[in-house]
Order: structure tokens, then sequence, then C-alpha cells
């Protein structure tokens, strides 16, 4: 049997990796795409009180379980199903929670240091890059984080200089090198978009 089709998407904080997954699913039928987020394998920080959690630079490899993520990418490509966890924004750790996800044809995987990572990156057979410039991505973060995560500006803008923006300049931008394909702009991008599900259509056999 066919070993399921790993493909790796990465790119800075707000850069429309997670459009780029949905839009590529959108084209895809559902039953043959499962979307891992490397965000849900932030490591676990219940035993930690909420102040010290929100000193934890979330834009550090150190931030992630990464052993977590690669031990389920391998049961997911040797067609067994993970339990993948739940992370919440608001509280800076896991869910008690988890999320059954069952192996699929194509796993598409999205994140900021998916590329980064050596052994991650050697198990993603398409690697795509979102690139976006970086005055767009904060604008995009200040009004998602504000909206959805609970943040105050203030939070964003201190987090941003502090360790977003380093950690973006020392293990993102630099994870560029390793794409296969990168994609101006983001999600709606439909010619980039309509590249990768060709090709993704083709591998289906479609
Ligand atoms: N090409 C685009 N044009 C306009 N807005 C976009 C575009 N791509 C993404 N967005 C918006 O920007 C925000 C961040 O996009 P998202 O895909 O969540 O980024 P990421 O997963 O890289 O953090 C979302 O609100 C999304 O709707
Ligand atoms: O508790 C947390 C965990 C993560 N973050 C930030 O999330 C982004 C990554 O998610 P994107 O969807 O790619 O923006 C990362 O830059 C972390 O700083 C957080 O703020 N709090």
């Amino acid at each position: 049997m066919k070993k399921p089709l790993l493909i790796g998407i990465t790119g800075g904080t707000g850069s429309g990796k997670s459009t780029v997954s949905t839009e590529i699913l959108k084209s895809i039928h559902e039953k043959n795409v499962a979307i891992i987020e490397q965000d849900s394998y932030y490591k676990d920080q219940s035993h930690l009180s909420f102040e010290e959690r929100v000193k934890t630079n979330y834009d550090h490899p150190f931030a992630f379980d990464n052993d977590l993520l690669i031990q389920h990418l391998k049961d997911l490509l040797n067609r067994k199903p993970i339990e993948k966890p739940i992370y919440d924004f608001e509280r800076h750790t896991r869910k008690k929670e988890t999320i059954t996800v069952y192996p699929k044809e194509i796993i598409i995987l999205e994140g900021i240091l998916i590329l980064a990572d050596e052994e991650i990156r050697n198990l993603c057979d398409i690697k795509i890059f979102v690139d976006t410039d970086s005055d767009v991505r904060v604008i995009r973060r200040i009004e998602r984080d504000m909206k959805e995560r609970g943040r105050t500006l203030d939070s964003v803008i201190n987090q941003y200089m502090t360790t977003v923006r380093p950690a973006h300049m020392q293990f993102v931008e630099p994870s560029k090198k390793h794409a296969d394909i990168i994609i101006p702009e983001g999600g709606y991008n439909k010619v980039a978009i309509d590249i990768i599900v060709t090709k993704i259509n083709s591998i289906l056999g479609k």
C-alpha cells in the first residue's frame, strides 16, 4: 500500500499558513485530507502558574513538543489514528481533551517551525513556505490576537518585539531555503493553490 503524502506548510506568524491549508482542503475531498497544526503541539504547561506561562518564548523550538508531533506524524504515515492535543491560547496550555485524527491519503502539517526542524522537514514530501511581508503579518497578528486570543495591544506589541520577531529572524526566515515552493502573500494566491491541488490530485490518481 502507498504511503500517505505529507505536505509541510510553514511561514511566519500571520503569513497565511492556515488559510492556505483551508483553501487546499476546499479543493480536495475532505475524506482524503487530515490537517495537523504544529500549534496543537505546544508543550503542556499546566504545572506552571499563569504568570510563568506568559513568560515562555512561544516562538523558540523549545516551546514545542516535537517528539510527540514526530511520533504522531509517523503514526499517521503508518496509517494509525492519533489523539491530537488541543492547545488553549488564552490559558497558554494544553486542554485535557484530545481530537482523534484518522489517517488519510494527504496529511497537511502547518506551523511556524516545520522546516526549521530537520527531522520534521525530512518527513515532508512537499515543503511550502508562505512568504508575506512582516508589516502585513504584524497587523494580522494584532487583529487576531486581540479578537481571538484575549490579548491587549500592549501585550501583542511587547511579545512581537521581544520574542516573535527575533525568533522569526533566527529560525523561520532561514528555513525558507528548505522549501520546494514559496507562495507570496499566502492564502488567496489562487494560482499557487491550484498548482498544489493539481499535484495532489495527480498523486491521488485523479
Ligand atoms: N492573502 C490574504 N489576504 C488578506 N487576508 C489574509 C490573507 N491570508 C490570510 N489572511 C488573513 O490573515 C489572518 C492570518 O491568516 P492565517 O492563515 O491564520 O495565518 P497563519 O496561520 O500563518 O498565522 C487571518 O485573519 C486570515 O483571514
Ligand atoms: O501560548 C501561546 C502559544 C503561541 N503563541 C504564538 O502563536 C504563534 C504561532 O501561531 P500562528 O498561527 O502561526 O500565528 C507564535 O508566533 C506564538 O508567539 C502565543 O502567543 N501564545
